[in-house]
């Protein structure tokens, strides 16, 4: 690794820091070099709170060597007044002579103005360090702006032999647990780190979900229900209080949505999430759900979770084509990161 990397590297790990609490803020985080030694560090915590940059710059102790600095930030300094000002301007008023950036901010109203702002004022700026790593990081946030959706994870849990849930009577409810308990600490990580989660109508009619992150510290996704003919009642869990969506072909209260009946209605649904500003989403199930959003394209991860024990029958997992991301065991359970081909 070059110089250059190793400090925009030590910027992605303290960005990672605010992961569960800065969303639908980027995850950014800035280091400040005087002569080769890391002066100063900082990261976005929250959103409304101060950016990487302005915390890393207050950190400073002797504000006369910003003069002789380079500040090395994950994500562009942002060009607008948001629910702060501008860090370019702070970057320019503090004389901090040298910039170095990992990727550009894709929000619309930064884009490259950040930069230019720099330029003008006669900033040295280098960008594109660890640019792939600091995309991935802000993947969810980055496919919100750049292509107007939020970025659809998919996640299920199967046995060795491919089934979702084994053959149950028609009255027989209730979630039948196919990973092994201690993977619901990772499950609810991923809900966490989702803005919300979507089940099919016949996930809440069977296994009555939560949909929350008990396992885990972090805020509860929306819960989105896919209930196109209005037959679920409000007894269910995912209707205990105001933080869902149900989508349907009637629209009866505040939080009901339109589906459309026609072919394009998944990518409507996708639209009116964007629209209220929903960035990230976790389809959770079932099978039916799952094959429609994989069937109409409408996927950029999915999460497998593959036990070790056989069911023989019962309802069959949804088929996917992708390419392994990632892959690792958590005790006997084998996790798979797919990604599109
Ligand atoms: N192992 C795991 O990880 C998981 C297992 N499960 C299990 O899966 C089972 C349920 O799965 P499954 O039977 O496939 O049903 P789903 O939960 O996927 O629900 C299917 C229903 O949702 C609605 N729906 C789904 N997709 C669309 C669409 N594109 N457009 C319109 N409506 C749509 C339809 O409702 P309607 O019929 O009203 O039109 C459809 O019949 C349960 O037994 C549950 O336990 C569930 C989640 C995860
Ligand atoms: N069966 C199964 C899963 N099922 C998913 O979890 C939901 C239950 O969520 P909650 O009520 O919050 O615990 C259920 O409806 C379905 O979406 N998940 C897994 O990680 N592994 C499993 O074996
Ligand atoms: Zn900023």
């Amino acid at each position: 690794m070059s110089q250059d990397e190793l400090y925009i590297q030590r910027c992605l790990e303290l960005a990672e820091k605010g992961r569960y609490t800065v969303a639908p803020n980027p995850m950014v985080g800035a280091v400040i070099v005087h002569q080769g030694k890391i002066i100063a560090e900082g990261y976005h915590h929250h959103p409304g709170g101060p950016h990487a940059e302005v915390v890393a710059i207050s950190r400073v102790k002797n504000p006369e060597l910003l003069k002789e600095s380079c500040i090395y930030v994950s994500l562009e300094p942002c060009s607008h007044f948001g629910k702060t000002p501008p860090c370019s301007d702070l970057i320019i008023e503090k004389g901090i002579p040298e910039v170095v950036i990992a990727s550009r901010d894709y929000n619309a109203e930064v884009n490259g103005k950040g930069i230019a702002k720099l330029q003008a004022a006669g900033i040295k700026v280098r960008e594109g360090i660890l640019e792939a790593e600091a995309l991935e990081l802000n993947r969810r946030f980055f496919t919100f702006h750049r292509e107007n959706r939020p970025y659809i994870s998919l996640k299920w849990a199967q046995s060795a032999d491919s089934i979702m849930d084994p053959d149950r009577e028609a009255q027989e409810k209730g979630i039948h647990w196919i990973s092994q308990p201690e993977t619901q600490v990772f499950t609810h990580r991923l809900r966490a780190e989702n803005q919300a989660i979507l089940v099919g109508r016949k996930t809440v009619e069977i296994d009555n979900p939560s949909l929350d992150c008990r396992a885990f510290e972090g805020s509860d996704p929306l819960r989105i229900v896919l209930d196109p003919s209005y037959q679920l009642g409000s007894e269910y869990r995912v209707f205990r209080d105001q933080n869902y969506l149900r989508f349907s072909r009637k629209a009866e209260n505040e939080r009901d949505r339109l589906l459309e009946s026609n072919s394009d209605s998944l990518s409507s649904l996708i639209k009116t999430l964007y629209d209220e500003g929903i960035q990230s989403l976790l389809i959770e199930g079932g099978a039916h759900t799952l094959q429609s959003f994989i069937d109409a394209g409408l996927w950029d991860e999915a999460w497998i979770i593959k036990a070790s024990h056989n069911l023989k029958s019962g309802l069959p997992a949804p088929k996917i084509s992708g390419q392994i991301y990632d892959e690792f065991k958590l005790g006997k359970d084998l996790i798979q990161n797919l990604r599109p081909l």
